[in-house]
């Protein structure tokens, strides 16, 4: 069953240009797809697109309903006045979870990445690697069917990253569906189940690694070599 279907004709930042074109693609239940491509190939327009955040598109974007999925940004936004535990308070209010529910859960989370010292402490003065665990207990909290996620390995250090893999396969193995944006190829290529290629704004290939290798014609490859393959070819375009 899929949870995300998008086909974006076009969209760009102002009606006049568009920066990405005909990209589509489908996130299913309990699957991953890494959504790959170099800097300013449009991965960023593409995702805050799916999300709303773009007015400009002409194409159709259809999402699970209201509060079942979760955007996880590369860069976390706090309120400086606002301890971590009263973040955590807002965001189960603002998603209507049960009390008892929401507080199991965070419990196990706040515990899982070692940030039970630090809840009456302001996420805005947090590390880097301490916000994106911040960011990641206020979108599992909600235990949404599709995740969005961006760049969620930068930062973390190797235990809290190995958790992450861990929490992402318990919630694939429960039906959820994550699109990941990323440009740690080594880790996508482990974790992914297909990927999305995007570069100039356009697709440029799409599938399993093995599909991928194939369209390469480097049977074998990794997803990196694969990668700077196809770069290299649009390069030469
Ligand atoms: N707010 C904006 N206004 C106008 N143009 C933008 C804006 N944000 C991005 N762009 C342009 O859109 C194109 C695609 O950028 P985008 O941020 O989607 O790339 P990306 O694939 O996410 O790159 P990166 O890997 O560097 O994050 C780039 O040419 C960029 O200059």
């Amino acid at each position: 069953m899929e949870l995300l279907t998008l086909h974006l004709e076009k969209a760009g930042y102002d009606d006049e240009m568009s920066v990405v074109q005909n990209i589509d693609f489908t996130v299913s239940k309990g699957e991953m797809v890494g959504l790959i491509g170099p800097n300013g190939a449009g991965k960023s327009t593409t995702i805050k697109t799916l999300l709303g955040l773009n007015p400009f598109f002409e194409g159709q974007i259809s999402l699970p309903p209201d509060k079942s999925y979760a955007y996880i940004p590369e860069k976390p936004v706090f309120y400086y006045d606002m301890t971590l535990w009263e973040h955590i308070d807002l965001m189960a209010s603002l998603l209507e979870i049960d009390e008892k529910v929401w507080k199991d859960r965070v419990e196990d989370l706040l515990k899982l990445f070692d940030l039970e010292k630090v809840i009456h402490e302001s996420p805005a003065t947090f590390s880097k690697g301490m916000q994106q665990k911040a960011m990641l207990i206020f979108a599992i909290m909600s235990k949404p069917s599709l995740y969005i996620v961006d760049e969620p390995f930068i930062g973390l250090d190797p235990i809290a990253t190995k958790k992450l893999l861990q929490l992402f396969h318990q919630e694939q193995a429960r039906g959820v569906g994550i699109l990941l944006c990323t440009h740690v190829l080594d880790t996508a290529e482990k974790i992914c189940d297909r990927f999305i290629l995007l570069a100039d704004g356009r697709k440029k290939a799409e599938g399993t690694l093995q599909d991928i290798q194939t369209n390469c014609q480097l049977p074998g490859a990794s997803l990196l070599d694969c990668f700077y393959t196809l770069s290299a070819r649009e390069q030469e375009k």
